[in-house]
């Protein structure tokens, strides 16, 4: 018999709250990295699998493993055009004074903030040479209060002694939160309205995966936001719209479109929906049996609850960079704790929806932070040999016609009763539809 996945009762537990069999595996191989990254691939994706059968189907959940493991990075491969890089130019790891720091500096208000406080221009060097004169805790905390975005790169002892890891070791997989009886409701996907207020990779992997069983996903970003780098990962399946929130037009646009949502997704930092008018309240008010799923970056409670933060700004304050000891940050082989928190919302919705069917109301809060804590309880040693490489065989033979190109895709790694995800919009630019359901 196959080896029980190290992940799967743990997360039975935080989004199920009981055991629960586990999905078929096909496929094998392991991505190079010091922790289980494959077996979590494998694992969120079967968990999110699992809950879509728990809905009604009871259908078998099958889940290729190497294609799992290929769907936790880019899975697109463009027919005759080029993707965008990944990041941006200055985006990366630094030397400091006393060990290494991360910018993450894509958006570029996040790159003009860590700028304005190192007092450089655009440009790699400069950077380099500014960040050697700075203690890393001081640098992260400055280009923090800028309200930028970085990362000082510590232990696993020392983000355990850290007050954020503190908190963070209190807090469950899953917040979930019990709002009582509700009229129960068929919990079927198809014309299900999913709003999604979330950005970059994690979020939007839980809606690509609702979209591809059939629900009707649509984003809604700000009028600047671009991702140009995972656009094309990230919108398949979904309708993508822009609103300006602090425009009372388009606040009452977002409202009307809350007013007839079945689930609301959402990414923002903890207080930033407050401070646009949407707090928790608000939403309720708006539509009493809306699910209401969100994700944070560093957990939901501790000193760094409000702090913007990317994957691999929380590998780097939470050990995971640190943990080869090569004394340099080691990333994970692919953004693991984006993908494995997206596959963990999704479940979360669906078990939502299952709750919702029954009568009862739940909403979940999920953070990059608490998923990292999981998968580092779970160390191995790191072997690149036999490890998983992208090559032509695990290519879809469908060419799918992006807003950029046309484009072959990695085959999807999840089957339920034969079944495998399809989407019915291919991936474009954000904002090019309007804001209204389909
Ligand atoms: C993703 C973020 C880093 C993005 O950072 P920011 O752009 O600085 O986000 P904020 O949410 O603070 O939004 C900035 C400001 O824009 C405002 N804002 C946001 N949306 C709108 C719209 N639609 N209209 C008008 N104004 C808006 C918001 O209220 C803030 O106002 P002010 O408050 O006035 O400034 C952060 O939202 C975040 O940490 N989210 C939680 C975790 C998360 O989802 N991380 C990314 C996962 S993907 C990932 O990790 C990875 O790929 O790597």
């Amino acid at each position: 018999m196959a080896e029980i996945n190290p992940f799967w009762d743990e997360l039975c537990d935080g989004v199920f709250g009981e055991p629960v069999a586990p999905y078929g595996v096909t496929g094998e191989g392991h991505l190079p990295s010091y922790f289980r990254t494959s077996d979590l691939a494998e694992a969120s994706i079967g968990l999110a699998g699992v809950a879509l059968a728990r809905l009604g189907a009871h259908g078998k959940v099958v889940v290729d493993r190497r294609l799992a493991s290929l769907w936790f990075d880019m899975t697109l491969r463009p027919l005759g055009w080029e993707a965008g890089s990944l990041w941006d130019a200055i985006a990366g790891n630094y030397q400091c004074k006393d060990g290494w720091i991360r910018l993450h500096t894509n958006a570029p208000h996040h790159r003009d903030a860590a700028l304005s406080v190192l007092q450089v221009a655009l440009d790699r060097d400069a950077v380099a040479n500014a960040v050697q004169e700075w203690d890393g805790e001081t640098l992260e905390a400055a280009i923090v209060a800028a309200h930028g975005c970085a990362a000082f790169m510590r232990t696993s002892q020392e983000w355990e002694a850290h007050p954020q890891g503190r908190a963070l070791a209190t807090e469950p997989l899953v917040h979930w939160e019990d709002h009582g009886a509700c009229a129960p409701r068929e919990a079927s996907l198809e014309e299900l309205k999913v709003l999604d207020l979330t950005r970059v990779l994690a979020g939007p992997v839980a809606t690509r995966l609702l979209a591809g069983f059939g629900a009707d996903v649509l984003r809604i970003d700000p009028p600047t936001w671009n991702e140009p780098s995972v656009e094309m990962e990230v919108t398949l399946g979904k309708r993508c719209a822009g609103l300006d929130l602090r425009q009372a037009d388009d606040l009452a646009r977002l409202k009307e479109l809350m007013r007839e949502a079945d689930v609301f997704v959402h990414g923002y930092r903890a207080d930033a929906l407050e401070k646009l008018g949407l707090g928790v309240e608000v939403r309720r008010a708006l539509n009493p049996e809306m699910i209401d799923v969100s994700l944070n970056a560093y957990g939901w409670s501790g000193p760094m609850v409000a702090r913007r933060g990317f994957d691999s700004l929380v590998q780097m304050s939470c050990g995971i960079a640190a943990a080869s000891g090569a004394g340099k940050p080691v990333p994970l082989p692919v953004q693991a704790l984006d993908h494995a928190t997206g596959y963990l919302v999704a479940a979360c919705v669906l078990e939502s929806l299952r709750a919702r069917s029954e009568g009862v109301l739940k909403s979940a809060k999920l953070s990059l932070a608490r998923t990292a804590r999981l998968l580092m309880q779970e160390t191995c040693a790191f072997e690149r040999e036999g490890a998983i490489e992208k090559n032509a065989r695990d290519f879809s033979d469908m060419v799918e016609a992006t807003g950029w190109g046309d484009a072959h895709r990695v085959t999807p790694p999840l089957k339920i009763d034969g079944k495998a995800p399809k989407w019915h919009i291919p991936a474009g630019p954000l904002r090019r539809h309007s804001a209204a359901w389909a």
